[in-house]
């Protein structure tokens, strides 16, 4: 008999979508546009899964969803929603849903997770009763603001690891929030009641590493009269945040893998190793995989961290976070007073933010002091703050494209722009030949090379761009 799918969703675009896309598939679907409806029909024909839309008229999609584990608890739930927060998607996880869809999604992505809901066993899942509540309230300082559907990916990521004890590695960019995230999974975590302990790898002595996470027995070296136990053991039953990670020198980083696999650690000078109990999430902003590669990072403690990865977008790849992330340090910074009118909105959406959500957050401040109660305009701003040799050339060169993009959108004056595409190749191509070009005395048979052209097409994209003349060594053109 093939596997039925339940939709319930009030969206009738997103249900007929869905409808057709399981139909191929030879699912039996059956749909309903509210929870009252859907769980009637859930009762009378138990399906193997569910499509569940959280902002449903009536009974909203979360109390549908403990319903349904009793009318059905074989059915796998996918939870849809729009504008979800990390409230939701830890609810979604607690409440036992299979799987999380943040609208818009594209019908690939809920076709594999209704193929995975279909074909899991029973109670497969992570959620269940003795998963934590939820412990970040929107008010609290740790919260993760923001509504765009790549931070909301974020927060599914952190509900589905936050109740296990598997490692995981946090990435992004410098100041995108990193270790905001490393809180929320603590937080929602059974280990909230225990220790948090950041440890900012970078900012220690690199000779005082390993006593610090490790600790040091009396006498191990000079100056140590006496034993002190290292941040891995005071962390113990907790979680500790190794930020920075491709800092850790590799010595360390062989002890530190000991510490995962066996859980005891051997202070420095000590003799006896001894059992913690330590769950490690880490961040770091370099690219490690290029660290293993050329040997700086060990492959193994690489693995070891990277069990579960929480990649955070830049802030630039998610502009409609800017809006609330605004309006929430302003509340802090300048209570009641400042307003952020929509044109200076539109124009901290449009401009660069290399520091990410740190740069937001201090120029904020910065704009409030300067407005002094009056509205915030552009000019109340300090310029985009320079990362000198911090954000990766791809980075810097990625932000320039997306300042390039928002720049021609703008100047259309709200008509559709036209011819992006080419657009960005006339800016870029002229100047990627020419600095080959330069580089290698206008030598276009190696210019060939380096670019991977076809003799041809570099003589025509000189021509278009007239830099024929210029580079010209005759040394390989007729
Ligand atoms: N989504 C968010 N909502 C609210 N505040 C945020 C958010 N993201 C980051 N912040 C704030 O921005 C600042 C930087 O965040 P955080 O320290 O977590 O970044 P990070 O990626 O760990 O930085 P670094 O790479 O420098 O270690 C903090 O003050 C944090 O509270």
């Amino acid at each position: 008999m093939p596997s039925s799918v339940l939709i319930i969703d009030d969206e009738e675009s997103v249900a007929w979508a869905l409808r057709k896309a399981c139909e191929r598939q030879g699912y039996r679907v059956a749909v309903s546009a509210t929870a009252e409806a859907g769980l009637d029909l859930a009762g009378q024909h138990p399906p193997d899964a569910v499509f569940l839309d959280i902002r449903l008229p009536g009974m909203d999609g979360l109390t549908a969803l403990g319903k349904l584990r009793h009318l059905a608890p074989a059915a796998a739930v996918v939870v849809i929603t729009a504008h979800g927060n990390l409230s939701t998607a830890v609810k979604a996880v607690e409440g036992g849903a299979f799987d999380y869809l943040s609208k818009p999604f594209d019908l690939d992505q809920a076709l594999e997770a209704v193929k995975r809901a279909v074909g899991r066993s029973v109670g497969a899942n992570g959620g269940g009763p003795n998963t934590p509540a939820l412990a970040v309230q929107p008010d609290d300082p740790d919260a993760i603001v923001g509504r765009s559907a790549a931070i909301q990916a974020v927060f599914k990521r952190i509900a589905l690891v936050a109740p296990s004890d598997a490692c995981v590695l946090v990435t992004g960019g410098s100041g995108s929030g990193k270790e905001l995230v490393a809180r929320a999974i603590h937080a929602n975590s059974p280990r909230r009641g225990k220790p948090f302990l950041p440890v900012h790898v970078a900012a220690l002595n690199p000779n005082l590493v390993e006593s610090e996470l490790f600790g040091h027995a009396k006498g191990a070296f000079t100056g140590a009269d006496r034993a002190r136990p290292g941040l891995l053991t005071l962390a113990d039953g907790g979680t500790v945040f190794l930020d920075e990670l491709a800092d850790i020198p590799l010595p360390v980083q062989a002890k530190l893998l000991r510490v995962l696999e066996r859980q005891e650690v051997l202070p420095v000078g000590g003799t006896e190793a001894h059992r913690v109990n330590v769950r490690v999430v880490s961040a770091t902003h370099a690219d490690l995989s290029a660290a293993v590669a050329a040997g700086t990072f060990r492959h193994d403690l690489f693995f070891r961290l990277n069990v579960y990865p929480i990649p955070v977008p830049a802030l630039g790849d998610r502009a409609d976070d800017i809006g609330p992330l605004a309006e929430h340090f302003l509340r802090k910074f300048a209570p009641g007073s400042a307003e952020l009118p929509a044109d200076t909105l539109a124009f901290l959406k449009a401009r660069s933010w290399p520091g990410n959500v740190r740069e937001l957050r201090n120029a904020l401040e910065h704009a409030a002091i300067v407005a002094r109660g009056g509205p915030l305009r552009p000019e109340h701003f300090p310029a985009p703050m320079s990362i000198p040799g911090g954000a990766a050339v791809g980075d810097r060169l990625a932000a320039v494209v997306r300042e390039w993009v928002r720049d021609r959108v703008d100047k259309t004056g709200g008509a559709e722009p036209a011819d992006l595409y080419q657009g960005l190749l006339n800016d870029v191509e002229p100047v990627l030949l020419a600095e080959v070009l330069r580089q290698l005395d206008g030598n276009r048979l190696a210019a060939t090379r380096w670019l991977g052209l076809a003799r041809a097409t570099l003589r025509k994209l000189m021509r278009k761009y007239g830099l024929a003349d210029a580079a010209g060594d005759g040394t390989d053109e007729s």
